[in-house]
């Protein structure tokens, strides 16, 4: 606060940024001073304030996240097809998964940073786990990770990774995508009793094994509402219905980036990035070649009439070159 206001005092320094670190390439001012941590998180579950969580996948992302007022910012295995162009998630490596984290979390200063493991980061032993969710935490600057599933194994899992590293863990149950080829595809989940009642089952252990957030994907809403009556923790819904304690949804999707033709039936789009961008680059490359872009009046770099004619006469006695 104190150096905020003396930056204000001073506009020749202004334009510094008066936050954690400079943002290169960006005059986006932070929406929020206030750091949304999972105490934040915690608190507004028991005030009953829905909870908002929107993935990122780049450093732009980042920036146009932390100018908004969403509550948590997740790095999730998505990337492998809305941003890597893969058919499923399984493709996606820990390294790229970190690469991307760590490019997300450059650009944000308030949003609580929560990143997926990867398809078989987690899967081989306790140990991998733990490592796994350490490197995201050390090299991607994440601050909570999410596994799916609800399996005594993932349950182990996760035991290890909250008690051995202290990282705190959001579950992610439903429509796992990581585990579609077992789902038979992506499948809407929990229609039925047996089903439902496994989803309550997973819900409570994962609850006891210290998770701090659970994602529901793609479950029909009154089982979204009943694990949500069932928990003392916060759920988050994708496709869950009204009435889970958050809600998230993909970014490429709601800003149609990829001009998808097939999104899944959750998604409520609120721009059209995607046409907005190819709109641009045609434009350009139209400018490009009707010889509109460059302007010289506005793209050149300008040099004196003096420096202009000498290299103009040099020209001409060594090359036999005449411009204009
Ligand atoms: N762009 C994108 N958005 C997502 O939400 C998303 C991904 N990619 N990739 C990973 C997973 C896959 N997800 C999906 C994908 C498809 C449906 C889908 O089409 N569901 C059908 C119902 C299918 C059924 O049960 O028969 C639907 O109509 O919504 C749902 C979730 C969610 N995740
Ligand atoms: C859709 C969310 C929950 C996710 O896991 C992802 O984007 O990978
Ligand atoms: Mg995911």
């Amino acid at each position: 606060m104190l150096l905020y206001s003396r930056l204000k005092a001073f506009p020749c320094i202004s334009s510094l940024k008066y936050w954690k670190h400079s943002l290169p390439y960006s005059s986006f001012a932070p929406i929020s001073n206030k750091k949304t941590t999972l105490l934040t998180l915690q608190k507004k579950y028991q005030e009953k304030a829905p909870i908002s969580m929107i993935t990122a996948y780049d450093y732009p992302t980042g920036l146009a996240a932390n100018n908004s007022t969403v509550d948590t910012v997740l790095v999730g295995d998505s990337l492998a097809m809305t941003c890597l162009g893969y058919s499923s998630t399984h493709q996606l490596s820990l390294d790229t998964m970190i690469h991307h984290c760590a490019a997300v979390s450059r650009a944000l200063s308030h949003p609580f940073l929560i990143a997926d493991l990867p398809f078989g980061s987690y899967n081989c032993s306790n140990s991998q786990a733990i490592n796994s969710a350490i490197a995201i935490v050390q090299k991607g600057q994440a601050e909570c990770v999410k596994l799916e599933g609800g399996s005594s194994i993932i349950i182990e899992r996760i035991n290890n990774i909250v008690k051995a590293a202290g990282i705190p863990v959001c579950a992610h149950i439903g429509l796992t995508p990581q585990y579609s080829s077992s789902l038979g595809g992506f499948k809407v989940q929990g229609k039925t009793l047996k089903q439902a009642q496994s989803l309550f089952d997973q819900a409570l252990a994962l609850q006891n094994a210290g998770v701090s957030l659970i994602v529901l994907e793609a479950v029909p809403e009154i089982v979204g509402k009943a694990i949500t009556r069932i928990l003392e923790i916060p759920t988050i819904g994708i496709g869950a219905g009204r009435f889970t304690s958050g809600q998230v949804l993909v970014i490429s999707d709601i800003v149609d980036i990829n001009n998808s033709t097939a999104a899944p039936k959750f998604v409520k789009k609120y721009a059209s990035l995607g046409k907005a961008y190819s709109d641009a680059i045609n434009q350009y490359a139209q400018d490009v070649s009707q010889r509109i872009y460059p302007d010289p009046s506005a793209h050149n770099y300008a040099i004196p009439q003096k420096n202009e004619d000498e290299i103009k006469d040099y020209l001409l006695k060594q090359y036999l070159i005449q411009l204009d």
